[in-house]
């Protein structure tokens, strides 16, 4: 296993250049299943989620070329309609290849996602909108066995919670299934939208995207031929790099981002005293005399993304003054607390509520554990301020989610290094 050893304290000071959404691109993938052309697809970020996808379409029978940050993707070939244990459970994000398997064949077997360290995660608003749309499901033996031999048919589907992933299935399954089918209560995350926009693209009617409420007009097992696509900017990325920024307190500028995907973002720095400068793809982050503390509450798109609630905590810890924040999508999305109170963090645990007394004494570098993607940037992150060396373990959670961490933090001035345990 490897590790990152980070010296704390350096300055930050340059640019850093922001890679494709890894959540974006990994439901695109999973949307190549409904075409019936090669797919290329750019600004692919290289991180280890991508990859496994990838290897999942290819046991699938479709092929894979990579040149540069451009994926080349054919599945005219697919013909085994089964996910199996060994690639799923590392990633639940292949729980994606679910409605497009199903919507194309009419049957389909995808092992049950593992538990993961931030919470149950079911994935039962998925099943109950297939079903809805007429397909059998039977959970046997750990796997999800999912059939509709004469195909989907469009229907109503009012989820009961908001669900970026159970939405992305359903619009997939939509746009081979007969008929119209209405998403109300959809999720409306920027990669939500892309997933619209490129199977728009690709001929099928979408109409609210962007919206919680989408209707689609399925082809009835047409297959579709897409467009090429390039995947918009990882505003989560962008965001753990603002934070890197505001923690030191130094000036960065963040290239290749979409600023209105990081409003919520730029809105609570700004809350804690940090001045930001935009233009059209860029955001520019200022130092700030003080940084004041800030109250968080997670909530799906426009509101503050749970998947930057680790890394606000580690900037709360220099902040002067008391913070909270409140994790309304995981119920075990604090796992990093024990590992910031092992740097010297004071922070306590209510619950689902985090309070974050700041500045009460430095950080210092000592060994943690990573234990989910965004834990572990926040660990990285506390790591960049701890006085002396910090060890971070098990980075293979940061591994899924953040390319080329080390040469990014590196070539800003942060002292980074990967080693093998
Ligand atoms: C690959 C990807 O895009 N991952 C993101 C996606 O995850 P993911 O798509 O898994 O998250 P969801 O939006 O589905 O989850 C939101 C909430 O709904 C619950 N739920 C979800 C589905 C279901 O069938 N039943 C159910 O109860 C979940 O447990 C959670 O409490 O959105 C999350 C919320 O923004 C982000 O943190 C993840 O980074
Ligand atoms: C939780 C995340 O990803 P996933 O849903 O793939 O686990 C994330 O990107 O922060």
């Amino acid at each position: 296993m490897e590790y990152l050893k980070i010296t704390g304290q350096n300055k930050l000071e340059g640019e850093v250049t922001i890679s494709g959404a890894k959540n974006s691109a990994l439901p695109i993938i999973a949307a190549t299943i409904l075409a019936k052309n090669e797919i290329n697809i750019c600004n692919m970020p290289d991180v280890v989620d991508i990859n496994t996808l990838l290897k999942l379409i290819d046991k699938l029978g479709g092929t894979f070329k990579k040149t540069s940050d451009c994926i080349k993707i054919d599945t005219s070939k697919l013909h085994n309609t089964t996910a199996t244990y060994d690639i799923v459970k590392t990633m639940r994000a292949s729980i994606l290849v679910l409605g497009p398997i199903l919507a194309r064949f009419g049957h389909c077997e995808v092992s049950l996602p593992g538990g993961c360290a931030i919470g149950q995660r079911p994935v039962d608003l998925h099943l109950k909108a297939l079903e809805a749309m007429g397909a059998k499901i039977e959970i046997n033996h750990g796997y999800i066995k999912a059939t509709a031999p004469d195909g989907l048919v469009g229907t109503k589907i009012v989820f009961d919670k908001v669900t970026v992933g159970g939405t992305e299935n359903t619009v997939m399954a939509a746009a081979l299934a007969k008929g119209t089918t209405t998403i109300i209560n959809a999720a409306k995350e920027p990669e939500v939208q892309q997933l619209c926009e490129v199977i728009r693209d690709a001929g099928v009617k979408i109409e609210g995207i962007g919206t919680s409420k989408l209707i689609i007009e399925g082809t009835n097992r047409e297959l579709l031929e897409f467009k090429d696509i390039d995947v918009i900017a990882d505003r989560i990325e962008a965001g753990t790099y603002m934070c890197a920024a505001a923690i030191t307190n130094c000036k960065l500028k963040i290239n290749k981002v979409i600023p209105l995907h990081l409003e919520a973002i730029i809105s609570k720095l700004e809350e804690m005293n940090f001045e930001i400068l935009q233009d059209e793809t860029s955001v520019t982050i200022m130092p700030t005399d003080e940084i004041k503390p800030v109250n968080i509450v997670t909530t799906e798109y426009p509101g503050f993304p749970t998947d930057m609630q680790a890394q606000f905590m580690a900037l709360a810890t220099q902040a002067n003054g008391t913070s909270t924040i409140d994790e309304r999508l995981f119920e075990n999305r604090f796992m990093h607390v024990s590992e910031l109170l092992r740097l010297g963090a004071d922070i306590h645990l209510n619950g689902n509520i985090a309070t974050i007394n700041g500045k009460a004494s430095g950080l210092n570098g000592t060994d943690v554990m990573a234990t989910d993607l965004r834990a572990s940037s926040a660990l990285v992150l506390c790591a960049l301020v701890a006085k002396g060396e910090t060890s971070i373990h098990r980075i293979y959670h940061l591994d899924r989610g953040y390319e080329d961490l080390e040469g990014k933090l590196s070539k800003i001035g942060a002292s980074v290094s990967r080693h093998k345990e």
